[in-house]
């Protein structure tokens, strides 16, 4: 069996995705999401210009042989760019394997752990009082685990904070847009926020979290400490995780939950935390860490120290590394929970998918491979539109973690 051709598809159904189709002898093809939000295109060119050419006439179905030949041989091994391109091949390639297979993905992996996958939602208001309300409306769609945001007195578009209440989309300008942060005036107000959504829906629903590497060790540390009562499934990259051992003076301080790991590309970004339990959660997905084939490797260290997966499902995750990680999270014995932060109506479309929300669970389907494809024609009425992250600046004009 050899691979034939390999395309790299570019479009925008409302944000940008880039999509990579392998094509076999055989007639069968696979789907991978390469899409590194903000950073686009870095990833079509090192896929068109350094990877594509290694892989036509290779057997797809030596998946592991591809992996090192891609991540040893670049001698430049590791970071965003490169580990999203490797994502993409390893998925299509596992897309392929269990279309040839005729099964779901979940069967190559080991087989179902679970019949469904929970999933969390993404409640986001502009103040205290509208952040409740989302809460209640995502309590109301049937969901039992809601990630809660809000806007911050005396703060103008902190982070999180959507337009509609359904949808959010950092990547919202060509340039980035700039936004202010104010540490002290969040830890005041991030309490009071948990303490009334447990006022208002009790002890059952899972409220998470996520503080976007906003604080210090110390800062997050007493933010965890004031957010015990509230009992939160988990306090979400409460520091930036290039230190690793940041993690330890949070970790002896507070219960809190924690849960990193969405901007990792390798074990060894994860490596000291899970080894050292610092984390509860580690949430590296399919696409940031070489796909199913790398992110196995993370899962099954993790599971070895009781940490449990929870992987990253933001809207900048086609449906294609949503499809992938619900075959590996029906598949993985130490599954958490998923992100699910829905697509727009276009993504939708474009991505036609067989998996499902009920009840506050995804299910994956049943269709060989991982159940999501692209279609080609609709693609060509979304060209690629220029959009990057924003930036975060303290109140005083100093760049600030975004
Ligand atoms: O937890 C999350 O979903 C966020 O941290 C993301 O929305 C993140 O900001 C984006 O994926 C960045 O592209
Ligand atoms: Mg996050």
């Amino acid at each position: 069996m050899k691979i034939t051709t390999a395309r790299v598809i570019v479009c925008s159904p409302g944000r940008n995705f880039v999509t990579l189709k392998i094509e076999t002898d055989q007639g069968v093809y696979g789907i991978g999401d390469a899409t590194l939000n903000g950073r686009e295109l870095s990833v079509v060119t090192y896929l068109e210009e350094h990877v594509i050419p290694c892989l036509i006439g290779r057997d797809p179905q030596r998946i592991e042989d591809i992996w090192q030949f891609l991540y040893r041989g670049s001698y430049w091994r590791r970071g965003p760019v490169q580990m999203s391109a490797v994502s993409a091949v390893d998925t299509a390639l596992w897309d392929i394997k269990a279309k040839m297979a005729g099964m779901p993905l979940y069967q190559l992996l080991g087989g179902r752990s679970r019949e469904r996958v929970l999933v969390y939602g993404h409640a986001n208001g502009e103040t205290l009082e509208d952040t409740v309300e989302a809460v209640g409306h995502y309590i109301d769609m049937g969901y039992k685990a809601i990630r809660a945001q809000s806007g911050i007195p005396g703060i103008e578009k902190a982070y999180g904070i959507a337009r509609g209440t359904m949808h959010y989309e950092p990547a919202d300008a060509a340039l980035p847009t700039e936004t202010v942060w104010d540490t002290s005036k969040y830890l005041r107000f991030a309490p009071k926020l948990f303490e009334a959504l447990r006022k208002e829906f009790g002890d059952e629903p899972e409220l998470l979290h996520d503080v976007h590497h906003r604080l210090t060790p110390n800062e997050a540390a007493q933010l965890g400490k004031a957010l015990e009562p509230c009992r939160l499934f988990w306090m979400e990259d409460p520091t930036p995780a290039e230190n690793q051992q940041a993690f330890r003076l949070i970790r002896e301080r507070t219960t809190t939950p924690i849960a990193v790991g969405e901007i990792f590309h390798t074990i060894w970004d994860a490596k000291e935390l899970i080894e050292n339990q610092l984390v509860d959660y580690v949430r590296t997905t399919v696409l940031r860490a070489g796909g199913i084939t790398h992110l196995r490797r993370i899962a099954d260290l993790a599971s070895l120290y009781q940490v449990r997966t929870g992987s990253h499902g933001a809207t900048d995750l086609s449906p294609v590394t949503m499809g992938a990680a619900l075959h590996f999270d029906t598949w993985v014995p130490n599954f958490g929970i998923q992100e699910y932060m829905r697509h727009s109506d276009e993504t939708d479309a474009v991505f036609p998918h067989d998996y499902r929300f009920e009840k506050g669970f995804l299910l994956c389907g049943e269709t060989p491979g991982h159940g999501v494809d692209v279609d080609e024609k609709l693609v060509a009425q979304y060209p690629y539109k220029p959009a990057q992250l924003p930036v975060a600046r303290l109140e005083d004009g100093t760049i600030w973690n975004w």
